[in-house]
């Protein structure tokens, strides 16, 4: 059997894909191909909330494996809305990459060398609001476009650019970083350095055993419960929101931070819970994983989390 890969055909897509079909044909032996997915998001020169958002990407994916023209799709985690999607499911979650958010300056500078006024590019409200509240005197831009789109304005018109460490990372593109952002004090989106493989749910059908061969345990813990936030919080993924969960020992704690648009409010909790241990695949440590999302997000509105920023909608 040849099991096939949908994906869209960015460069930063087609890396990921790359690394599943690997894993894939390790784990099963079967024959993977992959199969370029083009959106409507990807040729279209609208903007991206004219079209519909993210969302266009992946409704675009879900219909491949509808049609039949591919067998599996892979998301980045952090563009997948929280809503389960009936009819699908996440056969697995691949071990994650780095979660932190990397800064990219010219001259090899970090963020407290650049100086007053520093123009610094990026389009996430949530980072928009980090940078404002450690740095208020920086110029930030909004920013559009793939990776290497974004990290072609440095040194154009930019002196940085915020990023996520795993798409660069993915992407062979680690010497451009030239700072690391803590989680505690910079949380990111929920699931981001996460991939989800998604396929049919369909009883009928062995994909999704073979899929869940590359399920790492750990990673699907951390991702459950800072989606959770997300979901509980009914916010969308540019919500000014961060979430970051770990491991410690066998604890998983779990942060979360709603910001003010301007970055001068901000609410931040912290929580966990324990018995994360050994590679249980299981129901009831996933089900442990949400409900700290959960009670974290109910933490957050409980203080004033949905006055401080609009949280719903799409990009
Ligand atoms: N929203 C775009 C997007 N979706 C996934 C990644 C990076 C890879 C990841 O987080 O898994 C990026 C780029 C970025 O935020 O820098």
């Amino acid at each position: 059997m040849t099991l096939r890969i949908g994906t869209r055909g960015s460069a930063l897509a087609l890396a990921q894909t790359g690394h599943v079909a690997d894993a894939l044909t390790a784990a099963t032996g079967e024959d993977v191909e992959i199969v370029t997915v083009t959106t409507q998001g990807d040729t279209s020169r609208e903007s991206l909330s004219t079209i519909g958002g993210t969302g266009v990407f992946v409704n675009a994916l879900r219909d491949a494996l509808l049609d039949g023209a591919c067998d599996l799709v892979v998301h980045s985690l952090k563009d997948l809305p929280t809503a389960p999607a009936e009819g699908f499911t996440i056969a697995a979650m691949p071990m994650r990459e780095d979660p932190r958010d990397a800064l990219c300056a010219s001259d090899d500078r970090s963020l407290d060398d650049l100086p007053q006024g520093a123009r610094i590019g990026t389009g996430s409200p949530r980072r928009i609001a980090q940078l404002k509240r450690i740095r208020p005197d920086l110029e930030v831009v909004d920013i559009r476009g793939n990776i290497d789109t974004r990290l072609r304005r440095i040194d154009d018109d930019l002196d940085a650019v915020v990023l996520a460490a795993a798409g660069l990372t993915r992407l062979g593109r680690l010497d451009a970083v030239t700072g690391l952002f803590d989680l505690d004090t910079w949380p990111t989106a929920p699931g981001q350095g996460a991939l989800a493989i998604e396929c049919l749910d369909d009883d009928e059908s062995s994909i999704a055993g073979s899929i869940a061969l590359l399920d790492h345990a750990p990673s699907r813990w951390q991702a459950t419960a800072e989606r959770a936030v997300l979901r509980r919080l009914e916010a969308g993924c540019s919500a000014p929101v961060g979430a970051a969960a770990w491991l410690d020992d066998e604890d998983l704690v779990l942060q979360a931070a709603v910001y003010s648009l301007d970055g001068t409010e901000m609410i931040h909790r912290e929580s966990r819970a324990e018995g994360f241990s050994g590679d249980g695949h299981g129901r009831e440590l996933l089900q442990a994983a949400d409900a700290l999302g959960v009670s974290l997000a109910d933490e957050l509105i409980e203080a004033g989390a949905a006055d401080l920023a609009p949280l719903g909608g799409a990009a």
